[in-house]
């Protein structure tokens, strides 16, 4: 509801919700929105026993794979929880400081997602590294809740919200219901092991040494999970592996689909199972209402298609779904009621 105090408030507040992930880190702004959406990249340079932070984001991430020996750029997330400690707080608090204007003395209220079921000792450092940044208080949310109210599916009702949220480290299937998890599954499967497997099928296949940002290109490209002839395609530059020069290829997207259909087939899997484990009138819910598809990997071509034909569900593809998990976020933390409800310790 409309109140001065809460307009006050919210332009006055410097709360965050922030999606640290994989692939990239967004951040909301209580009162404004998404104010910052960036790789989750950091270059590094070794100076002795010293680590030096040289860049953060967009410009770090132009420099993967392309760093001489003592610069390495960094991705600090992996499989959607923290891999290098130091690096993340370092990545936070630029973020943290750059959507504030570089002031240092805010101390915000800042929730985050992870994703469900990871382990308390993964959860403490996230809370930790987050506090380390600045944060005066932190609350973290499950991705799949977060996806779904930024989805803005009904989840405090008494009915099935089912939600895949397939991002870069981790794919979550996770049914709610009266604003709690009924059932969840994260899978480490997702955008980057994509990535992995189209690059290995382009040196297997083609003899060609390509970098993870080429074969996300390609996936982001031409992926697709259920291409029709004529097919489309691509070409791609690399290093022959038998020459050792640069070469340039054409791939086309049935070569893309096969590549990766390992991948998609663990997701489906993944719904497969969810599917079999809920409870008899929750799915009866889902069979009216279909699965929401969120996160990045929700873009991939023709995903919805095939997850339509192997379960049967309608499938719907979220609005903006690279942003679905932190405008959830972000709405949990506009509203208390919702913020004690689906926080977890
Ligand atoms: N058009 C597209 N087609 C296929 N994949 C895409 C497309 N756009 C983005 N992606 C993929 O989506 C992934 C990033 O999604 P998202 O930002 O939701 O993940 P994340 O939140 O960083 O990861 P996680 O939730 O696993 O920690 C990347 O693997 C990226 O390549």
């Amino acid at each position: 509801m409309y109140s001065p105090f809460n307009f006050l408030f919210g332009w006055l507040s410097n709360d965050l919700a922030i999606d640290l992930g994989t692939a990239n880190t967004v951040l909301y702004v209580k009162g404004k929105g998404i104010v910052l959406r960036e790789p989750s990249v950091v270059a590094v340079r070794q100076d002795g026993r010293m680590n030096k932070v040289l860049a953060v984001g967009q410009e770090a991430k132009l420099m993967l794979g392309k760093t001489p020996g003592n610069i390495s750029a960094i991705r600090p997330i992996k499989d959607g929880v923290i891999a290098d400690f130091e690096v993340t707080e370092a990545m936070l608090r630029y973020f943290i400081k750059k959507v504030h204007n570089r002031r240092t003395l805010v101390h915000p209220r800042i929730i985050i997602s992870v994703p469900s079921g990871i382990t308390q000792v993964e959860k403490r450092a996230v809370k930790e590294s987050a506090e380390s940044a600045g944060a005066r208080e932190v609350y973290l949310i499950e991705e799949p809740m977060a996806a779904a109210i930024g989805a803005d599916l009904p989840i405090t009702e008494p009915t099935a919200n089912m939600i895949i949220d397939i991002g870069g480290g981790t794919t979550e299937v996770a049914v709610i219901s009266l604003a709690g998890i009924v059932y969840a599954k994260s899978v480490r499967v997702a955008g980057d092991k994509m990535d992995e497997a189209i690059l290995q099928y382009i040196k297997r296949k083609h003899n060609l040494a390509i970098g993870e940002r080429t074969a996300e290109l390609i996936k982001t490209t031409i992926g697709n999970v259920m291409p029709e002839e004529p097919y489309e395609t691509m070409d791609i530059k690399g290093r022959d592996l038998v020459s050792g020069v640069p070469k340039t290829i054409t791939v086309g997207a049935d070569e893309i689909q096969s590549a990766i259909a390992e991948q998609v087939d663990v997701i489906v899997e993944a719904v497969r199972v969810a599917l079999e484990l809920t409870p008899p009138e929750l799915a009866a819910d889902i069979v009216d209402q279909g699965i929401v598809l969120t996160g990045g990997g929700a873009l991939l071509k023709n995903l919805d298609k095939c997850l339509k034909e192997e379960t049967g569900m309608p499938i719907i593809v979220a609005d903006d779904p690279l942003s679905s998990v932190v405008l959830g976020s972000g709405k949990a933390l506009d509203n208390i009621e919702i913020l004690k409800e689906v926080c977890i310790d």
